[in-house]
This record gives C-alpha cells, sequence and structure tokens, in this order.
C-alpha cells in the first residue's frame, strides 16, 4: 500500500527541507526526474533522444521552473528543446537562464508554440502543479489542445495542469498526461484521476520524515492477496463464514443471482439467500441454501442487503430485521435508499459494523456529495457512523474513524448493469469471514475491478462475466502477496 498526501501538506513538508537545502536544490532534483521520464519516453516512442524535439509549455509558477530546468537537461542530452513562455516577465529566472544558456529556444507567441508543438516529438506540461486553481486559461489550453490534436504525448510535471490537484476534478479545458512525473509524495488527483495522469513515478526530494500520517491509504494486489480468506485445514463451512444475502426480488431476481454467486465465488465458507428469487438462485446456483425469508435463514455471520430489495414497507422491515441481528451487514442500492428515508434505520446503523456501498445518486440519498469526494465520503462515514464505500471510476472508501483509501479502476468495463450486484456479493462474504468493514470494502472493490479487468480483456463483459472471472482474480491477487 502507499499513501496520498494533500497539496497544503506536501508544501508544509517542503518548508523545512527547502530551509537546509541549497537554494534551487530541490528543483534541480524534480527537474533530472521529469528528465529521465522524457528521455525514456522519447526513447521508447521514437528509438532515439538526440535531435528530438521537445516543447516545454511553462507557467508562471515553480511548475514551470521545474519544466525549464528538465528542458536545461535534455539540452544537455542532445534533444531540441523549446520553451514556450505563457507569463513571459513571470517565468522562473534560474531555469529560464539555464535553458538559454544552454541554446535552449524561447518563444512567448502563442502562435509560434503551437507550431512548436506541431512538430514536437512530446510535450512538457509545466503550465501549473500544486498552486493551480480552476481549469486551464485560454492561452494554455490552446496550447495543450495542439498537442491532443496533433497526437503528440504529454509527460505533465507534478500534476496534469487544469486538473484540481486535491479533487481529480478536470476544469472545463485541461490536459490528458500520457505519463506523469511527482514529486516528494503522490497527491489526490494522481488517483482520482489516474486516467488523465497516465503512468505516475515519484522522485524522491527527501519530504519522507516531513510528512504526516497519509490521510488517504492506496491498496496493492499484495495488500489484498495476504488478507483474502481462504481455509485452513482445520477450517469446515461455519468456521470460515456463512454469508446471508437478503436481496433480489420476483421482478428482479438477476440481483440475487448475480450476489449470491459472487458470495459463492469470493470465499469457501457458505452463502444462504433469503427472499422471493429463491428459486432462481437454487437453480443458479445450487450449493446456495434458499429460504424465503430472513427468519427462516438460519444463522449466518453477515448479512447482504439491498439489491433489488425494493424501497418499500416490506424491503424496510428486512433491512430492520437484519439491522437488528447485531452482525456485520453490507447495505446497498435499495438498502441505502431505505436509509435514507428512515431515520429509525439510519439509527439501528449508526455505530454498527454496516458496510454501505452507494453510487453517487444514492449517496446523495444519505448525505451531501460535493466535488470533493473523499472529503464527502469522510464526512458521510463520520455522520451516519457507518463505513461508506462511494463508487465511481475511482472507488472511495471511507471508515467513521477516519481511515479513507482510494482504489483507481484501471479501466471502466465496470460501468454497466449488474456489477453493483457482484460487489456486494463479495464484499459481504469478506465480511461474513471476519474482515473489518473498511478493509471488506478495499479488499472487495480491488478484487471486482481486477475481475472486471480479466473477464474484459479488451472487449465489454457483462456483470456475470465479471463474476465468472472473479476466481481468477484473486488467484492473481494472492499470487502477488507470495
Ligand atoms: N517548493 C518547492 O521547492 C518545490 C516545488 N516544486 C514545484 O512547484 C510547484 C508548485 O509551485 P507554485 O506554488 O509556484 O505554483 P504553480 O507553479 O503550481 O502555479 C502557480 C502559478 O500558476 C498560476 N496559475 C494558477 N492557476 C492557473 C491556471 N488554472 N492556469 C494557468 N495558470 C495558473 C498562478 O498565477 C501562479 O503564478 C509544484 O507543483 C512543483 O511542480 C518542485 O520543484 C519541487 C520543489
Ligand atoms: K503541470
Amino acid at each position: 500500500m502507499y499513501g496520498v498526501w494533500t497539496p497544503e501538506q506536501v508544501r508544509a513538508a517542503e518548508e523545512p527541507v527547502l530551509a537546509r537545502t541549497p537554494e534551487g536544490a530541490l528543483m534541480r532534483r524534480a527537474a533530472r526526474g521529469v528528465a529521465q521520464v522524457a528521455l525514456a519516453e522519447l526513447a521508447r516512442r521514437t528509438g532515439g533522444v538526440t535531435g528530438r524535439r521537445v516543447v516545454v509549455l511553462t507557467g508562471a509558477g515553480n511548475n514551470g521552473g521545474d519544466g525549464l530546468w528538465a528542458g536545461y537537461e535534455l539540452r544537455r542530452r542532445g534533444v531540441a528543446v523549446t520553451a514556450v513562455l505563457l507569463s513571459p516577465d513571470r517565468a522562473h529566472p534560474a531555469g529560464l537562464a539555464a535553458l538559454r544558456k544552454q541554446k535552449g529556444r524561447v518563444v512567448t507567441a502563442v502562435e509560434h508554440g503551437v507550431a512548436a508543438v506541431d512538430r514536437a516529438d512530446l510535450v512538457l506540461d509545466a503550465i501549473v502543479g500544486t498552486g493551480a486553481s480552476g481549469g486551464l486559461r485560454p492561452e494554455a489550453a490552446t496550447l495543450a489542445d495542439a498537442a491532443a490534436t496533433a497526437g503528440v504525448p504529454v509527460v505533465a510535471v507534478d500534476i496534469p495542469s487544469g486538473v484540481d490537484p486535491l479533487t481529480g476534478v478536470p476544469g472545463e479545458r485541461s490536459v490528458h498526461a500520457a505519463a506523469t512525473v511527482t514529486f516528494g509524495a503522490r497527491k489526490p488527483v494522481h488517483v482520482l484521476a489516474a486516467p488523465r495522469c497516465g503512468p505516475v513515478t515519484l522522485v524522491d526530494i527527501g519530504l519522507g520524515p516531513e510528512l504526516p500520517p497519509a490521510p488517504v491509504t492506496v491498496l496493492e494486489a499484495p495488500d489484498v492477496g495476504a488478507r483474502w480468506p481462504v481455509p485452513a485445514p482445520g477450517d469446515d463451512k461455519y468456521t470460515q463464514g456463512v454469508v446471508g444475502v437478503a436481496a433480489g426480488s420476483a421482478t428482479y431476481p438477476g440481483a440475487a443471482v448475480l450476489a449470491a454467486g459472487a458470495a459463492a465465488l469470493a470465499t469457501s465458507g457458505m452463502v444462504r439467500y433469503a427472499g422471493s428469487a429463491a428459486d432462481e438462485v437454487r437453480a443458479a446456483w445450487p450449493e446456495v441454501v434458499a429460504t424465503d425469508t430472513v427468519g427462516e435463514a438460519g444463522r449466518v455471520q453477515a448479512w447482504v442487503v439491498g439489491p433489488g430489495l425494493g424501497t418499500d414497507d416490506a424491503g424496510a422491515q428486512t433491512l430492520a430485521d437484519v439491522l437488528d441481528a447485531g452482525l456485520p451487514v453490507l447495505a446497498d442500492a435499495d438498502a441505502v435508499t431505505l436509509l435514507g428515508q428512515h431515520a429509525e434505520l439510519r439509527e439501528k446503523a449508526a455505530g454498527a459494523p454496516v458496510l454501505i456501498t452507494p453510487h453517487a445518486g444514492e449517496f446523495a440519498r444519505v448525505a451531501e456529495l460535493s466535488d470533493d469526494r473523499v472529503g464527502s465520503t469522510r464526512r458521510a462515514a463520520a455522520d451516519l457512523g457507518v463505513t461508506v464505500l462511494l463508487k465511481g471510476n475511482a472507488t472511495v472508501v471511507a471508515a467513521p474513524d477516519g481511515r479513507v483509501l482510494v482504489h483507481p479502476a484501471g479501466s471502466a468495463w465496470l460501468a454497466t448493469a449488474g456489477t453493483g450486484d457482484v460487489l456486494s456479493g463479495v464484499a459481504g462474504a469478506l465480511l461474513a469471514a471476519g474482515l473489518d468493514p473498511w478493509w471488506a470494502a478495499g479488499c472487495a472493490a480491488f478484487v471486482h475491478a481486477r475481475a472486471a479487468e480479466i473477464g474484459a480483456d479488451g472487449a465489454p463483459v457483462p456483470a456475470s462475466g465479471v463474476q465468472r472471472a472473479l476466481p481468477a482474480a484473486i488467484r492473481a491477487v494472492r499470487e502477488e502477496a507470495r
């Protein structure tokens, strides 16, 4: 796992390091890291570096300074470098002088910049970094658009300009980077808007000892694989955790089949099903023990409740029964809507080991959702007293105690009907196996996204295909944990 820090925290950590290092040393180190990635990209894409053309889109602040110093490093390796100054009188003086001394070309008129971009092999986006506010201004946007139109790859310095460093929300016009080089610590944009950043390289500038505990964690395959519950020699079907699924209806049996099947594939304990889709569940998954009501279901260690449940009185009663059982509960879909509608259900859930898994629309029924998805999820978890998993291309998970993780999906194949039901089955099975809700949510989100990639393999995959790929995904993360 690795951490992500806010731009404000990174700035605060930089201060003491800047104070004890010679002037400009940090920026030089950052710039060398940028140049290294740029050289590797040039070599990979064009087969060489000497004589290749790189354009540095240069803003007014230190991000522009990084770009100019990177341009200087590239000149020293024989690259033809053109810097386009967006604020000529505020360009970083030392960086500009260094580039000029190495005979780098410097232009200020946007049309000259566009012409240079059109002919470039690579563009460095040093327009704006963590000092950003809002989307790109018109001149910068014209240059970024020129790179996109000409198909010239962009390496972003620190962050893709025009994308909010804290929330990852792109402004009206912003940079699409093929790769990003960041300094000192990863920032939220790198995981919340991962597709905008491309692969992120982290350059060490010595901030480590000055950084506070990471406010956001990102899980990696070994973290998930090492925690995935598998049977030990002394286990039987009960000791590994029995998960109950109260989902689906005669009208929507699919949700029940997807959730119960996913639970059966996720862990090797036992799955019980309670609801009016019992026949369909039994037909698809003969190993699931199906009954018509929660009361008849028998003992379980956790409940999955909500997908296809309905939001009528019967649905509310089922959710109340499940919450009254005092076991870990995964509440999804209609169960989230019901929580939004009934204060007494929210009271039952508060402080209990409950995990809710809303998409943005469902989230808005239980809490306020702003552009700051991490902040909104953290607040919702604290206010509701439950662990919250906010779905999206980047999944955000927050526990009431303040722990937050983000899982960037890596692909968008999960954007299809029914995948949420699969996720709820997996997360519920992990709750039944004894994982705490935050870990259950994080591990489920990870394996779910991996299953989508495996199931899709380059072509759209339906939810049942994601479900089928769960064993391969679990196998892969367990393998990586070895
Ligand atoms: N503090 C340090 O010593 C280090 C800073 N580093 C770099 O410094 C950056 C932060 O530098 P700054 O604080 O100077 O801020 P930035 O360079 O990110 O941006 C500030 C400037 O950009 C302009 N600006 C803001 N929003 C804009 C927008 N939407 N479009 C166009 N221009 C916009 C502002 O007018 C301001 O002059 C980091 O991202 C990183 O690249 C690195 O060199 C590492 C060391
Ligand atoms: K940038």
